[in-house]
Formats: structure tokens, sequence, C-alpha cells
């Protein structure tokens, strides 16, 4: 048990749990390593409308959790930092010039969150469908 890989809606989401372990996030190598955070800490992980806004420059990154539940009573609260809900987000003109082109298309973030299921976690993100593929 316990939640399949995804990236999470938001600019930032903060994390805190009541133990450590569980958490695992996918790194640009390809590798799943494991995320301790330190108790009565929280944790700021960067989500989707983030990485709309910067055109890429900060990623949303993938993790899932691994836990047995049979064995270990995990509680973690998660909230979302997000903008305004019907917001249009895309990327900010001081992300965009010759280097760094158009990567993403816009959303709402009403949209978005729709896109994601709404509430429901257990589903990979829509930020790689509004990915603008190199042609
Ligand atoms: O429980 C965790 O460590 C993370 C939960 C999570 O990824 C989420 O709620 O989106
Ligand atoms: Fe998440």
């Amino acid at each position: 048990m316990g939640l399949a890989e995804h990236t999470d809606p938001a600019f930032i989401i903060s994390l805190v749990q009541n133990m450590d372990g569980g958490l695992q996030i996918l790194t640009h190598q390809g590798q799943w390593i494991n995320v301790h955070i330190p108790p009565n800490a929280i944790l700021i992980q960067l989500g989707d409308q983030l990485e709309l806004l910067t055109n890429g420059k900060y990623k949303s990154h993938v993790h899932r959790v691994l836990v047995d539940t049979y064995k270990v009573e995990r509680i973690s609260i998660g909230i979302l930092h997000g903008p305004p809900i019907d917001e249009f987000v895309a990327p900010a003109p001081e992300f965009v010039d010759d280097n760094d082109p158009l990567a993403y298309r816009g959303i709402t973030y009403s949209d978005a969150l729709e896109a994601n299921d709404r509430y429901e976690f257990e589903v990979q993100s829509c930020i790689d469908q509004l990915r603008i593929l190199p042609i």
C-alpha cells in the first residue's frame, strides 16, 4: 500500500508527517531515493504550477509513497499552496527567450485540478500533457 507515482498540483506543497519514512522522490537519473523528514519539520515540495510558471526552470518532482499499512500507522498532511482557483497559469515572459523557448501551454488552476481528478491523489499529474514537444 502507499501512493502511486505522481506530481502534485499547486506552486508549493507543505508536508508534515507523524513518522519518518515512506516518501520517495525520483531523481533526474531515474532512481528512487528515500526522503527523510526530521521530526517536527515541514517538507516543502515544488508543484506543477511552479513548473508551468517558470517554464520548467523549477521542476515539479515525481514522488510516491511506499508503506506497509499493516505494520505502521502513518499520518501525512499535505497542504497545497496554489493560485486563485480560476487563475490561468502559463510560463511567465521572464522565463521565455531564444535559449528557453516556450515549453508548456497554460491551464487554469481549476482545470489542472480537474485533470488531476480533483483531490484524488492516486493519479499521475497533468504536467506531461501540457509540455510543448519540440518539432
Ligand atoms: O505522504 C507523503 O509522504 C506524500 C503524500 C503525497 O504525495 C500527496 O498527498 O500528494
Ligand atoms: Fe504528492
